[in-house]
């Protein structure tokens, strides 16, 4: 028997609880938050037939030659396509970027168009698969957020189980992004200075993580020193929180850090991933959620708008390598 955290203690929860019996999900998702900050949700609502869809039109895409998918390169919203190295995420020990390239989707309007970018032909054609899935992310991280209101029992005179639907809602501006990952493979093994995304923590409310077959994923619990291995469950996402809903709690939730290596078994195979970024609207001043249950504030409580941390957090981790 060991006390050290192990990828087996990572929280797996039912969500199929939330219709069944809310407020034991609400207690499931707050516990989670609170002790990891990172859990595995099951029975979550997501077609299996359209995640591998989506993933297989996300391998055609980043197959294309390379001078088509910087055709579609980053525009001044961060949505667009990413290139090899071109994102640094952790500036303390990383002397190059990412082994790893991805597409942003800013999110889309009725008829499935993006709102802040024009897609490459192949993701226009299929426009209505990633629309849909970029909606049900949001959809699902509101129910989420709302499990977190039930069990905070937010005061229905400030908004109570609602309370961060209208910071979130889906026609606010906000960085808001349906993220494809893929990270090629390399012959270069065990080497502690290559990385497939350094260690960081995400920006938002919460982070959505779909993986297929290939691991490397890591979370580093909070006040620990030991990386541990997110396996991959068939037909679960994981679920993590972010910066901005660690501020809103006063550090109640764990904005986890996490990173994805080269693992010895897998780094001669590409790994795709696809992440949805959850975020309150550009505007929206980072508050203190109204609950007995938060910590108590101190006085350098500092308030800062969703926007204004993105673009701090973007402006130190992200890096043009042009
Ligand atoms: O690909 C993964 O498994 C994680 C990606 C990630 O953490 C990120 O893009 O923020
Ligand atoms: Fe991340």
């Amino acid at each position: 028997m060991t006390d050290t955290f192990q990828s087996k203690d990572i929280p797996i929860i039912d969500f199929s609880l939330f219709e069944t019996n809310r407020p034991l999900c609400a207690q499931q998702i707050k516990l989670a938050c609170e002790n990891l900050g990172f859990f595995y949700l099951k029975n979550h609502g997501f077609n299996e037939k359209d995640v591998e869809d989506t993933f297989h039109y996300t391998k055609l895409y980043f197959d294309q030659p390379h001078e088509e998918k910087q055709n579609y390169k980053i525009n001044e919203h961060y949505y667009g396509y990413i290139d090899l190295r071109q994102e640094l995420l952790d500036l303390e020990t990383q002397k190059i970027g990412d082994h790893k390239e991805s597409f942003n989707f800013s999110k889309f309007d009725d008829n499935d168009d993006p709102l802040a970018q024009t897609l490459p032909p192949l993701f226009n054609e299929k426009k209505s698969l990633y629309s849909s899935l970029s909606k049900k992310c949001h959809q699902l991280c509101l129910k989420l957020l709302q499990a977190l209101a039930i069990a905070l029992e937010i005061p229905q005179s400030e908004g109570g189980e609602y309370w961060f639907e209208s910071k979130h809602s889906y026609d606010l501006k906000s960085g808001d992004c349906l993220r494809l990952i893929h990270y090629p493979p390399t012959v270069v093994k065990n080497d502690q200075k290559d990385i497939r995304a350094g260690s960081h923590s995400d920006y938002g409310s919460m982070t959505v993580l779909f993986q297929k077959e290939i691991g490397g994923l890591e979370i580093l619990p909070h006040n620990s020193t030991e990386w541990v291995p997110v396996p991959i469950i068939p037909n679960h996402v994981v679920i993590n929180v972010a910066d901005c809903l660690q501020f809103w709690s006063k550090g109640l939730f764990k904005s986890i850090k996490h990173r994805v290596i080269f693992r010895e078994d897998t780094c001669n195979l590409d790994r795709y991933s696809i992440a949805y970024f959850f975020h309150a609207g550009s505007d929206i001043v980072l508050d203190r959620i109204p609950s007995k249950l938060i910590p108590k504030d101190d006085d350098n409580t500092k308030y800062i708008t969703a926007g204004e941390h993105l673009q701090n957090k973007l402006n130190i981790s992200y890096q043009k390598v042009y």
